[in-house]
C-alpha cells in the first residue's frame, strides 16, 4: 500500500489553476522527487499536502490509510507528515544540540514545565532524548557542534541541522523543500549522501522538491514532473531524464539544449 496517495488534486488561485488533477503514489521507503519548471506547482503540492492550503472539491489525500484532505496542518503533522523549508527556521541563539530537541518535543511525555521541577523520571527521560539527539546529530555530521549557537554554523551545516530537527520529530514522510538551494557542490555530495544513510536509519519515506536535477537523479528511486500545475510525466529518473515531454517543458522555459542535458546528466 503507498504511504501517500493523492486522486485528483487541484487547487486554484482565482483564475489560475496552480494544481491541475494530480493524482500520484508514494511508496513506503523510497525517495520520491518532484521536479518542474519554476512556478509548476511544486510548492503548491507540498503546501497541499501539509495542510498549509486548503485543495479544491473533488480532490483527496491519503496518507497512511488515513484521509487528511481539509485537515488542519497540526492533525497532519501529528500524522508524521513533517517538512523542512525552503527559508530555514532555526533558533539561532540556541544550541544545535537544543535545536534538534526543540524537534523531538511534542514526543516527550511530560509537560513542558517539567524541567523545572525535575524528579528522577524526568531526569532518565531527558538522558535517553539527549542521548538519541546526540546520536542523530552523529548521523548528520554535526555532533562536534552541539554546544554551539546555531547562529555559528555555516550555510550547508544549518540546512543539515534544519534537516535533523526535521528528522527529530519522528515522521514517517518527510517532505524536503530544495535541500540543495545554496550548497557548494561538496556540500550538494554530502547532502545525497546524509538523505539516502537518514532513510535507512530512520525507516523514512522521503519527498523532495529540487531544482539541483543531479540530486533527484542520484536519491530518488521514482520521480514525478509536474508542469503547469499538471503531472506530465513519471518514472524511473533514467525514464523521466529521456521523457520527450520533459525535456519539451523545460525547453518551453526557453532552457538551452544542452543546458537541460547537463543538468539532468
Ligand atoms: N498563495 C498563492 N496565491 C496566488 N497564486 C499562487 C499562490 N501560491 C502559488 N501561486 C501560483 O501558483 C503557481 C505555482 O506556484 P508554485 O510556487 O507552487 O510553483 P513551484 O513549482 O514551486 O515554483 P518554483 O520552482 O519557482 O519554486 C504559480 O503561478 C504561482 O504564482
Amino acid at each position: 500500500m503507498a504511504l501517500l496517495e493523492t486522486r485528483n488534486l487541484s487547487k486554484s488561485f482565482g483564475g489560475l489553476q496552480a494544481i491541475n488533477d494530480v493524482s500520484l503514489k508514494v511508496e513506503p521507503n523510497t525517495v520520491h522527487g518532484l521536479i518542474g519548471p519554476n512556478g509548476s506547482g511544486k510548492s503548491t503540492f507540498f503546501n497541499l499536502l501539509t495542510g498549509v492550503y486548503q485543495p479544491d472539491a473533488g480532490s483527496y489525500i491519503e496518507f497512511n490509510g488515513i484521509d487528511i484532505t481539509n485537515k488542519p496542518a497540526h492533525y497532519i503533522a501529528e500524522q508524521g507528515l513533517s517538512r523542512t523549508f525552503q527559508l530555514l527556521r532555526l533558533y539561532g541563539e540556541l544550541s544545535v544540540l537544543d535545536n534538534v530537541m526543540v524537534g523531538y518535543h511534542p514526543h516527550t511525555k511530560y509537560s513542558p514545565l517539567a524541567p523545572f521541577f525535575k524528579g528522577a523520571e524526568v531526569r532518565r527521560q531527558d538522558a535517553i532524548v539527549r542521548d538519541e539527539m546526540m546520536e542523530l546529530l552523529e548521523f548528520i555530521g554535526l555532533a562536534e557542534h552541539a554546544e554551539i549557537p546555531a547562529a555559528e554554523l555555516s550555510g550547508g551545516q544549518r540546512r543539515l541541522l534544519a534537516l535533523g530537527r526535521a528528522i527529530a520529530t519522528r515522521p514517517k514522510l518527510l517532505l524536503l523543500d530544495e535541500p540543495g538551494a545554496g550548497l557548494s557542490p561538496v556540500n550538494v555530495d554530502n547532502l545525497m549522501a546524509t538523505i539516502m544513510t537518514l532513510k535507512e536509519r530512520y525507516n523514512l519515506t522521503i519527498v523532495v522538491v529540487e531544482h539541483i536535477l543531479k540530486v533527484v537523479m542520484n536519491t530518488c528511486e521514482t520521480v514525478s514532473v509536474l508542469d503547469h500545475g499538471q503531472k506530465i510525466s513519471e518514472g524511473t529518473p533514467e525514464f523521466v531524464k529521456n521523457d520527450p515531454a520533459v525535456v519539451e517543458a523545460y525547453l518551453g522555459r526557453e532552457m538551452a539544449d544542452e543546458e537541460i542535458r547537463a543538468a539532468m546528466g
